[in-house]
């Protein structure tokens, strides 16, 4: 008998904003680890979600939307999201079940300098009828010889075992990078701020969403089953602070109850959870605020 060759791999998944890539990611890993919403470009963080079988071990790189920048942290977005592109083994193109808009020609125009084989997953098959599909699976061939493409529905989970199988194929033979109960690399402080900040898209209106950036300033061991975590919620104007806090403080103590539960199961403890909100006027056109968000990489 042959002995079991080890596959193992970095796999970026890449694609316009709001194609599903963080519902796709999640739904392979089978946890919630990066944040849904239905509002674009939540994605800032480049996160690496180790899955691990027995056999196979697959580092996925959460990359940002590539868009076209509108300003200084949009750049960054799309300059991490290019450099990931040729760091990695295999580069996954999302799309969503449609004709090739503007954004998915933009997004195959940067696939081109890519070596490593590109697969293509058409997403959300489950809003389009079987017939209109296979149109649409063409005219992508066309665009470009992708080394696979494979239609799925990251919210149904359809074909997503089927997908997961055709990342690993491609892998190539390799070591385990990590133990295998990681699932993700990054800090603690910063997914709980990321929970915060998924509940703050959810619950505030559409002006609030883009210019919000949560950062958790200490985490304290209060007694064996109680953490106080104390974050800050930081916003570009003073009405969006207004509308953040809401009246009589009741977003804010929505948005905080809501990010607890979570957080709860996420450190298995107690939470005490003091949010503040300020405002740090223009923070998204300055570095030295990014940097402090954790938004830029030094
Ligand atoms: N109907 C349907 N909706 C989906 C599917 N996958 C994702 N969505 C929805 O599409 C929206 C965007 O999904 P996300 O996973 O946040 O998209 P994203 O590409 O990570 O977005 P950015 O972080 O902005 O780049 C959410 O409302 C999802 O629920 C799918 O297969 N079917």
């Amino acid at each position: 008998m042959q002995d079991q060759v080890f596959k193992s791999g970095f796999v970026t998944i890449v694609g316009r904003t709001n194609v599903g890539k963080s519902t796709l990611l999640n739904s392979m890993l089978g946890q919630k680890l990066t944040i849904m919403s239905n509002k674009p470009q939540t994605t800032r963080h480049k996160i690496q979600c180790v899955l691990t079988g027995l056999d196979y071990q697959v580092v996925f790189i959460d990359t940002p939307g590539i868009h076209k920048p509108k300003h200084k942290l949009g750049e960054h977005m799309v300059g991490t999201a290019l450099n990931t592109l040729r760091e990695v083994d295999v580069v996954l193109l999302l799309v969503e079940a449609a004709m090739p808009g503007p954004g998915d020609l933009y997004m195959l125009e940067q696939l081109r300098k890519v070596n490593s084989p590109v697969l293509l997953a058409i997403n959300k098959i489950d809003l389009v009828k079987p017939a209109d599909l296979m149109p649409i699976m063409a005219t992508f061939q066309q665009a470009r010889n992708f080394a696979e493409i494979v239609p799925v529905s990251a919210l149904t989970g359809e074909n997503i075992e089927y997908l997961r199988q055709v990342i690993i194929g491609y892998l190539p033979k390799g070591p385990q990078y990590y133990p295998c109960d990681i699932v993700v690399d990054r800090p603690e402080r910063f997914i709980m701020a990321e929970l915060i900040r998924e509940k703050v898209l959810h619950l505030t209106s559409q002006e609030v969403p883009h210019s919000v950036a949560v950062v958790v300033e200490a985490v304290e061991q209060r007694s064996e089953d109680l953490v106080a975590v104390r974050a800050v919620i930081y916003t570009e104007r003073e009405s969006q602070k207004g509308i953040l806090i809401g009246k009589d403080g009741k977003m804010l103590k929505e948005v905080g109850q809501q990010a607890r539960k979570e957080i709860e199961i996420l450190l298995g403890s107690r939470i005490f959870l003091d949010i503040r909100v300020k405002v740090k006027k223009d923070w998204r056109n300055r570095d030295i605020d990014m940097r402090n968000f954790g938004l830029l990489e030094e």
